[in-house]
């Protein structure tokens, strides 16, 4: 859209902001707004649960506290207000909503969730337009939300708690003040910036300008989506008023032409009729269709990697549709349009020129990458997929679905299921190979690991972490402990580089045979693979290995304890579900877990994306 001059529309018109927050005041009176601030009494206290979407409820919330002080104006004043302003900020993290925290243990209780994860903020903004007829306020309402997404550091406790004691999260959404010493806690900011401040400049201003300065009728030919939609006929007529009046156009009501004939009453009976059709209308389930079209962008975006588009194009670029089908060995039709939900993804740029990779398909889908996840890639299209078609099964019977989709018994999970032949083996190795990069240099780092001369990689395949716990700590004599198969295929993997030296493999089954001695012993991503049962059996055999002072260094998805919040952990239990006899756990019980074989002072650190280190100390018997 272009943004006109529209903050003029409002000079001169009775304009109030419903808010008493000294932010939204600053922002649109740098904005030139003159106004009058009334702040709402309504209690934000609307039920959650009730909206299908968080920025439904905070454009909710918003609307309330305008549509509040636009009642009590027009009883108590004189004057009614033109035009109220009410907004209204939330955060979402993990599915729950934050608004401003009761007192510090709640202010802690926030920052700790927000701490080294991503999270929304949702500005809901009202925009209340008010007139007086016999006696009665009449009021059109137009809604907005603004959403920006605002990563922030690993916190320490310390510096937790000297945030909460500067007293500066008590009166903010999600206990932070982005533009003041909160600032110090964020790592990256995408979107708007005034939004997390508390109000949305930018989206009001285009929001008037939509009021402000009607459509051509060229521009109507297309369905308008709106809560109150009149027929299009009836936006033609707003053609009438040329570039823009100083009265916001009528779309809720209906066109000045249409008023003017029907007269006030015809306007209170629209404004009525608009009204009942917003009270009747449930809101429009946007984020419920986006989650029914995921599969739908997931498979598509499989269906690139399957086919190489991005190795196509990290060779040559851009390129056109016809191009790449005649190299992919498809039909030009369905090409670009699978080239164009990719670009539509952010996995392309698309230009005149053609199409070309975007750096996260150069750096992560093209095969040939340093950090490629293609093999994981085609695991999860060629497995995974199959495996959670029979997730209604899967539920039902709470197991694992391989033998529905090998049409075999499967007994071992490992030799019957994934290792049932050369091929299926190295692309699972290939897709673990790639996930393992990608975290490795974060899970070696995660403690300070130089004590341990020694470490055993439990399960550690194609000794990805290995690599990095050689290169971290340059003493240290690595033993990756796998099957025999998996070491025979290793070899595929081994880069050439100084820590060759430090790293061994070792053949054996961690179930049946003995664990090769080391002073730290490694589980990544192992135990959530596995029934309570196994893991008691695994651990024990670990725990047996140890000498008091030895170290286990375990790396999962925690779940939070209520299993609500982490919504990558409890996808990735539902995986668990569809494809092994395993599920993710939460650190109390990985921590119950580790005591119950002897294993104490647990620490944990949470890493980027959706894994958790832990390590813990082998206390004597
Ligand atoms: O980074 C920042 N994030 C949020 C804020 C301020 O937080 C509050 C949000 O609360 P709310 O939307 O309920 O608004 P109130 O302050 O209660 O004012 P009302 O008019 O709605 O009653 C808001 O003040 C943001 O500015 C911040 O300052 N920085």
């Amino acid at each position: 859209m272009v943004l006109c001059p529209v903050i003029g529309k409002l000079l001169h018109k009775r304009v109030v902001l419903a808010s008493a927050s000294p932010r939204r005041q600053e922002i649109l009176s740098n904005a030139g707004l003159r106004f009058e601030v009334v702040p709402s009494r309504f209690k934000e206290k609307l039920d959650k649960a009730s909206f299908a979407t968080p920025y439904e409820y905070a454009m909710e919330t918003a609307k309330q506290k305008a549509l509040e002080v636009a009642t009590r104006m027009h009883q108590k004043d004189l004057r009614t207000p033109d035009v109220v302003i009410g907004a209204d900020t939330i955060v979402t993290v993990g599915g729950l909503i934050l608004e401003k925290p009761v007192d510090k243990q709640d202010a802690y209780r926030m920052l700790s969730r927000l701490s080294g994860k991503e999270h929304s903020v949702f500005t809901g903004v009202a925009i209340v337009h008010c007139s007086s007829n016999d006696r009665q306020l009449h009021t059109r309402v137009s809604e907005f939300y603004e959403e920006t997404t605002v990563k922030f550091s690993e916190l320490s406790e310390e510096l937790l708690w000297e945030y909460i004691h500067s007293g500066e999260p008590m009166d903010k959404a999600g206990g932070y003040g982005i533009q003041a010493l909160g600032g110090m806690l964020v790592e990256s900011v995408h979107g708007d910036f005034l939004n997390v401040v508390g109000f949305p400049l930018n989206h009001f201003c285009k929001q008037l300008v939509e009021l402000y300065y009607p459509p051509r009728p060229e521009d109507l030919r297309q369905p308008v989506q709106h809560d109150c939609i009149p027929a299009v006929d009836t936006f033609e007529d707003l053609s009438d008023v040329e570039g823009g009046g100083s009265e916001p156009a009528q779309r809720e009501t209906g066109s000045r032409d249409e008023k003017a004939e029907v007269g006030a009453a015809g306007q209170a009976t629209a404004e009525a009729e608009c009204h009942r059709t917003r009270a009747t209308l449930p809101p429009f389930p946007t984020r419920l269709l986006e989650l029914l079209d995921g599969f739908k962008l997931s498979k598509a975006l499989l269906t690139a990697c399957k086919l190489k588009v991005f190795d196509w194009l990290k060779r040559e670029a851009p390129q056109k549709a016809p191009d790449i089908a005649s190299k992919v060995d498809a039909s030009a039709c369905g090409t670009e349009k699978l080239l164009d939900v990719c670009a539509a993804m952010g996995l392309l740029e698309k230009t005149q020129q053609g199409y070309s990779n975007t750096e996260t398909a150069n750096l992560y889908l093209a095969s040939d990458s340093e950090y490629s996840l293609h093999g994981f890639m085609l695991q999860n299209d060629d497995v995974i997929w199959n495996l959670f078609t029979y997730l209604e099964f899967a539920i039902r019977e709470g197991r694992n679905q391989h033998h529905r989709v090998l049409g075999k018994k499967v007994e071992d999970l490992f030799q019957d299921a994934y290792y049932r032949s050369p091929e299926t083996q190295l692309r699972f190795m290939q897709a673990m190979h790639g996930v393992a990069k990608l975290t490795a240099r974060q899970v070696a780092t995660a403690f300070d690991l130089s004590r341990f001369s020694s470490a055993c990689d439990v399960g550690g395949c194609t000794g990805a972490l290995a690599r990095e716990l050689a290169r971290e700590y340059p003493r240290l004599q690595v033993t990756v402990f796998d099957l025999p198969d998996v070491v025979e295929l290793a070899v595929h993997f081994q880069p050439a580089g100084p820590q060759a030296a430090q790293i061994h493999f070792a053949a054996g089954d961690f179930f049946r045979d003995p664990l090769p001695s080391a002073e730290l012993y490694v589980l990544c991503r192992i135990l959530h693979n596995w029934s309570d049962d196994k893991v008691h059996k695994l651990l024990s055999k670990v725990a047996e290995s140890c000498k008091p002072g030895a170290g286990l260094l375990l790396v999962e998805t925690l779940l939070d304890e209520e299993k609500r919040e982490a919504q990558g952990g409890l996808i990735q239990s539902l995986n668990m579900l569809v494809q092994t006899e395993g599920r993710e756990r939460s650190r109390g019980e990985y921590q119950c877990l580790l005591e119950l074989h002897g294993f104490h002072q647990v620490q944990v650190v949470h890493l980027e994306g959706v894994l958790d280190a832990m390590l813990a100390t082998r206390v004597a018997p």
